[in-house]
């Protein structure tokens, strides 16, 4: 039996600063079958990140024309700049059997939701505390002091969805959250084989007692 497994997307969401992109990128290192869904923003690029690998970098009207011409499967405002998934490549690598991984706000989760919902898996990461959530903004140095308290601000809101997606994890540790969202990948990944291989074997087996 070996049928191609459509891949899974693996949306992570977090309140700003709680450790989802540290997550993401060692996932990411450790296993060469996920892929990241590199989003476009409006957002300046803070000086440790590379365009078009941590994101597309794109100003306001490139964003509005994207949006109309249905470039984008989700978009949203998140602490005042706009952010977008491409559509472009995502339907292509589930198809070719790719994982994909998707660092967005709940907005764009419940978009994505509402379209792809089948081919999801959902997990919220916490910050143990919301001093360590200030600390962890500070220490990582990227944002004035007025975005911190901004995000720090709109994480009130982005925790009133954490009951809305299936996984959520406390990131205390980093390395064991990275094998918590391992482990549900694994999980996500079984399923589908179940769905999607199980099913066309059942018809086989089906098909060959019918020729008995
Ligand atoms: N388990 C952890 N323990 C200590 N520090 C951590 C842990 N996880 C992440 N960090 C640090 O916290 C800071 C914020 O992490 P990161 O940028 O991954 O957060 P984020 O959730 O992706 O934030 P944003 O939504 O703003 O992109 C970084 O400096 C990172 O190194
Ligand atoms: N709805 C979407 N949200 C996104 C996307 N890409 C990132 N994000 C979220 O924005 C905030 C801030 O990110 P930062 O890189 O500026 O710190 C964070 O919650 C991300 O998850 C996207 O394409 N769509």
């Amino acid at each position: 039996m070996d049928f191609q497994r459509r891949g899974v997307m693996l949306v992570i969401a977090s309140p700003s600063g709680a450790g989802k992109s540290s997550i993401s990128r060692s996932l990411f290192q450790q296993d060469p079958n996920i892929r990241l869904s590199v989003s476009v923003t409006t957002r300046a690029r803070r000086s440790d990140e590379v365009d078009g690998t941590h994101y597309h970098f794109i100003d306001v009207p490139t964003f509005k024309r994207m949006q109309a011409e249905d470039g984008l499967l989700e978009s949203a405002e998140v602490h005042g700049n706009y952010y977008g998934t491409p559509r472009a490549q995502v339907e292509e690598q589930l198809a070719a059997g790719n994982d994909i991984l998707f660092d967005v706000d709940y907005q764009g989760t419940l978009q994505l939701y509402e379209k792809c919902r089948h081919d999801m898996v959902t997990v919220f990461i916490l910050p143990p505390t919301i001093e360590e959530l200030r600390a962890r903004l500070e220490r990582r140095a990227q944002d004035s002091v007025g975005t911190i308290e901004k995000r720090l601000r709109n994480a009130r809101i982005e925790l009133d969805h954490a009951g809305e997606y299936e996984y959520v994890i406390i990131n205390r540790d980093l390395e064991q959250s990275v094998q918590n969202v391992r482990s549900i990948l694994a999980a996500a990944r079984l399923k589908r084989e179940r769905q999607v291989n199980f099913a066309s074997f059942i018809i086989d087996l089906q098909s060959q007692i019918d020729s008995l």
